[in-house]
């Protein structure tokens, strides 16, 4: 890959976070526990940015581990299918069509992982959940 292809998905990943958390922020499901979680909104982005770079062009950005921190957050299923709908919706607006898929598969293959992490229990109607019964 040229310098040139490479900054082109880069700044292509810098609209998808942006678009993602312009969305999200305004979502009333998803929009209270952003801004109840993220202070520093400017680093929140860069780290995010960094991880998509990592997922996406295999750099060495991001070192963290998501799922620890989502766990104290009220999360339920619907927040997890929200999340990923509207990184779906991002993605597709901003990102070159093989790397949107690429992202797409990739925070749905994590909203699948978190969720069997953050919801391993049936509630009375048989939906996952985070408590037993
Ligand atoms: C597939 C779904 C999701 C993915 C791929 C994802 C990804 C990430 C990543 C990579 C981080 C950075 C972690 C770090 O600091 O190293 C993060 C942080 C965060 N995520 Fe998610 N997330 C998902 C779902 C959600 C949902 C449903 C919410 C709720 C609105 C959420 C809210 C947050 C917040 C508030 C932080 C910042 C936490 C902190 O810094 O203390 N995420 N997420």
């Amino acid at each position: 890959m040229t310098e040139a292809e490479y900054e082109t998905v880069e700044s292509a990943i810098r609209r998808c976070v942006a678009e993602f958390y312009r969305a999200g922020r305004a979502d009333p499901l998803l929009g209270p526990i952003f801004e109840a979680h993220i202070t520093e909104w400017d680093d929140h982005l860069r780290i995010i940015e960094n991880f998509w770079s990592k997922s996406l062009l295999g750099t060495d950005r991001y070192s963290g581990f998501p799922y620890p921190v989502h766990v104290p957050m009220p999360l339920t299923p619907a927040h997890m299918t929200r999340w990923v709908e509207l990184f779906t919706a991002a993605a597709q607006a901003t990102l070159p069509s093989a790397y949107a898929a690429q992202a797409i598969a990739k925070a749905r293959h994590m909203g699948q992982s978190f969720s069997s992490g953050l919801f391993p229990f049936r509630d009375k109607d048989g939906n996952p959940s985070r408590h037993p019964g």
